[in-house]
């Protein structure tokens, strides 16, 4: 900077010192042209894109003051956007134009009929987490995606419910200890340590035991990594902005994220051929077969780790939070595992997984209604094109965000949106209904590849759990809301003792305050 004045001295001084005001002159007129190019590139989208639907923006900022009024509730906004504005609108970061989808046929289009790329901008905020299939490139993602997709079959399925039968008993264990005590457990956080500890058994062959480790570093450090990744994400470009202490959270997150994956990696590396032969192959086998750097096994152990608990943890805290405020879905969810599970059994049998007609039911609706991952599905035009349902123009490099929620919530696609409807799920309304009205996993190449593992696990989280307790919330439902950061989770907003008083020994973040009791006609 310093630099650059003194040239411009330089120039003015031999300007006026030679022929003088002339050279000056072009000088001064060429900058301000420079100058004026630069407001005017910058402005240009803001006018060509004038007509389009969506809030107006404030130059130069566009939109982010809104969407950064009330952190985590950036989906509120969105909704009342598409009920204001249409399903299908768009919003400025900056002079960076991104189109949210939430028309079906819209996003039909973007996920499958284009097939678009991941946004660059995704991809490198989240790119602290190295290359996972998350971020892949187009490329690289088809190959790794093949393996991988083998890896999800029957065999995977049944080595998942071995291992989620041995981590439901300590499930059941520990809460058979808190239940009919009258203490309020973070059900939230149980539920999050019991996905965490099935996902890696199942798929990395080791065991966290963070059900039973009290303060288990992992969940805090999936928490923390996501809150950074979508301030990262936010103030894309200028993350440089961002106090340090965020950089640091990230960086400590990380450390711990990855720390684990590499424990995960060690253990299996120093694995004897006679362990190898007596357990299941299972994704792990496939990470390190596929000759990557060992960086890049890590970022693959880090993407399912948080792909596959986060997601499916949360959505199961909903569905809780929904049955708890309904009596009668609960009793018809507990006459349900009464069918299905003997008298003396704990755990739904895997044979009888796929009967679990109204638990699927059930667990759809809070798909529904809590999409976890509600607004991943980023994408970036890679041509100019039209969208079909809205008729809004795109062009190459604009950002296109699909969003679940809002395709979930907006009234034209679903009668009485916000209320917790399970049979709106019958085979029957399935058939009648587009599949792209109801995306909890998104669509096209994309999509989750994880979703048979989720619904696998959910239901059958959801029919033992169901067998034995009844659940009922320690506060007010109107207290629990929720919190947007990358998947989306229950946050309670008071704090809460043991009584339901306040009590701020307790953290007031927690995610689901409950009470458990034992279920009364518990056949
Ligand atoms: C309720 C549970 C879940 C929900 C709502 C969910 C949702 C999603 C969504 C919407 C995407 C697509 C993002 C996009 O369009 O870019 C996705 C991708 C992904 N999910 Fe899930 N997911 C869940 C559970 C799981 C589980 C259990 C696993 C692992 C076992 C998993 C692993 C992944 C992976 C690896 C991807 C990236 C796929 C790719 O790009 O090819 N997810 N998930």
């Amino acid at each position: 900077m310093k630099s650059w004045i003194q040239v411009c001295f330089v120039q003015l001084n031999n300007s006026l010192s030679q022929d003088g005001s002339q050279v000056f002159a072009l000088f001064i007129f060429t900058a301000l042209v420079w100058i004026l190019y630069k407001c005017l590139k910058y402005v240009y989208p803001y006018w060509r894109f004038r007509n389009i639907p969506g809030p107006p923006p404030k130059w130069p900022i566009g939109n982010i003051f809104e969407l950064l009024k009330k952190p985590g509730q950036e989906h509120r906004l969105l909704l009342q956007y598409a009920k204001r504005y249409g399903p299908t609108f768009q919003l400025w970061y900056l002079n960076r134009r991104t189109v949210i989808v939430a028309n079906p046929e819209d996003a039909k289009f973007v996920l499958a009929t284009r097939n678009y790329p991941k946004s660059p901008i995704f991809c490198r905020c989240f790119s602290p987490l190295g290359h996972g299939l998350l971020t892949l490139s187009q490329q690289e993602h088809s190959v790794q995606r093949k393996a991988i997709s083998q890896r999800f079959n029957e065999e995977f399925l049944q080595s998942l419910h071995h291992h989620l039968t041995a981590e439901l008993e300590v499930f059941i264990t520990q809460v058979d200890a808190l239940c009919d005590t009258e203490r309020v457990v973070d059900l939230d956080a149980l539920i999050s340590a019991l996905t965490l500890d099935v996902i890696a058994r199942t798929a990395f062959g080791v065991s966290f035991s963070t059900q039973t480790s009290q303060q288990h570093p992992m969940p805090c450090a999936v928490l923390t990594l996501l809150d950074e990744l979508v301030n990262n994400m936010i103030f894309y470009p200028y993350r440089f902005w961002l106090p340090q202490i965020t950089q640091k959270r990230l960086n400590e997150a990380l450390t711990v994220i990855h720390k684990f994956c590499s424990m995960v990696i060690d253990l299996r590396l120093q694995e004897s051929r006679e362990e190898k032969a007596n357990r299941v192959r299972d994704l792990l086998d496939i990470f390190l077969e596929s000759e990557e750097t060992r960086d890049n096994v890590i970022a693959h152990v880090a993407t399912f780790m948080l792909a596959g608990h986060d997601t499916t943890s949360h959505t199961l805290s909903f569905c809780m939070y929904e049955i708890a405020q309904n009596r009668d879905i609960e009793r018809k969810l507990q006459e349900e595992s009464d069918r299905f599970i003997a008298p003396q059994d704990r755990i739904v049998p895997f044979e009888q997984v796929g009967h679990l007609d109204y638990t699927r039911m059930v667990w759809n609706e809070a798909l529904r209604t809590h999409p976890a991952a509600a607004n991943t599905s980023v994408r970036c035009a890679d041509r100019d094109d039209i969208l079909p349902g809205s008729g809004i123009p795109i062009t190459k490099g604009t950002g296109l965000m699909v969003s679940s929620y809002l395709i979930h919530h907006l009234p034209q696609y679903w009668e009485d949106p916000d209320s917790f409807i399970p049979e709106r799920h019958t085979k029957e309304a399935v058939r009648q209904r587009s599949p792209y009205h109801f995306l909890p996993f998104s669509r096209g190449s994309r999509n989750c590849i994880g979703q048979f593992v989720a619904n696998h696990e959910a239901l059958t989280i959801l029919s033992s759990i169901y067998k034995r307790y009844e659940i009922r919330l320690a506060v007010d439902a109107q207290e629990i809301e929720e919190y947007f950061r990358v998947t989306m989770k229950p946050h309670c907003r008071v704090s809460v003792g043991s009584e339901g008083k306040k009590d701020p020994s307790l953290d007031a973040h927690l995610g689901l305050p409950v009470k458990i009791y034992t279920r009364k006609c518990h056949s």
